[in-house]
């Protein structure tokens, strides 16, 4: 059987240069381009790639979306960044190219993905629900593309069971000292050297707390999703948010 043609894209990054040894290392796939910042996208359709993992930046990711889209490539996006807006153009470069396949994974570590289901599920029980994340000081984002969507799960969540507002009587703050608004949910960043990717969903109702936490220690967490991503966008046309739609969770 031949080989799946696989470019990445933020080849010389943290996480890039992580998945360019996981591709290589991959029996039933062929790393054909790895790309960094100034190299050309063509050469991701000269080297006849048929999936790219998309590992750059928020400036960068859609012109990298719109070039694959239009050449048939499909593409396995980490990168963090996404708005409504972001989504909605997206969907409309996909329609002139109703074969492509584009996957984009807010988090591929299955314990990341884990801990936005149980928070999801958990957040209809307790009154009060914060999430914090704390990653490293080079990351250029916040809050992450993790807590984000975990905040709008646990939102989404409580809208459909009817959940009253969070109790919080604070009456004066300093800017930021409740953290950011994601849909109602305060989401608080740390930055700090010495982590790499971590999150706490903390939950409270009438005496007690529920914390559920996952801590990514090295960039080989993201690996196997990015792998399975790969495998699978090839079969799966159009826009795809969140690796759990690619795992069997229930
Ligand atoms: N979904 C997930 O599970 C994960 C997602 N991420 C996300 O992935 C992204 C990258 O993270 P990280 O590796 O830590 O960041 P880095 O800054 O280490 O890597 C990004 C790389 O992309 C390069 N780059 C920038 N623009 C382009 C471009 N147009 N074409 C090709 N390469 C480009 C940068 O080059 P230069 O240095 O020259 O600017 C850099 O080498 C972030 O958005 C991060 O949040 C990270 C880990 C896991
Ligand atoms: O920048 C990172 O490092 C990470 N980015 C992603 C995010 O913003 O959620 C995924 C993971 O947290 C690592």
């Amino acid at each position: 059987m031949s080989k799946l043609r696989v470019a990445v894209l933020g080849a010389r990054g943290r996480i890039g240069a992580e998945a360019v040894r996981a591709v290589e290392a991959a029996e039933d796939l062929e790393l054909v381009a790895a790309l960094g910042r100034g190299d050309k996208l063509e050469a991701l359709a000269d080297a006849g790639a048929q999936v790219a993992v998309e590992l750059t930046t928020p400036a960068s990711v859609m012109g990298n979306l719109d070039f694959c889209v239009r050449h048939g490539i499909h593409a396995v996006v980490g990168t963090t960044g996404w708005t409504d807006d972001r989504l909605l153009q997206l969907n409309t470069w996909l329609k002139d190219s109703p074969d492509t396949g584009v996957l984009i994974a807010p988090n591929f570590s299955i314990g990341a993905v884990l801990t936005m289901k149980f928070a999801e599920r958990a957040a209809r029980y307790f009154e009060s629900v914060e999430v914090v994340e704390l990653h490293h000081p080079n990351k250029v984002d916040a809050p992450s593309g993790t807590a984000t969507r975990t905040a709008q799960l646990i939102a989404a969540a409580r809208v459909e069971a009817g959940s009253a507002p969070q109790p919080d009587a604070t009456a004066t703050a300093l800017e930021g000292a409740r953290g950011a608004d994601v849909d109602g949910v305060p989401v608080h960043s740390i930055r700090l050297r010495g982590l790499l990717a971590h999150q706490e969903v903390l939950l409270g109702g009438e005496g007690e707390t529920l914390t559920i936490r996952h801590d990514s220690l090295h960039h080989s967490s993201f690996m196997p999703g990015i792998l399975l991503g790969v495998r699978r966008v090839v079969t799966t046309p159009g826009l795809t948010f969140g690796l759990e739609n690619y795992l069997d969770l229930n």
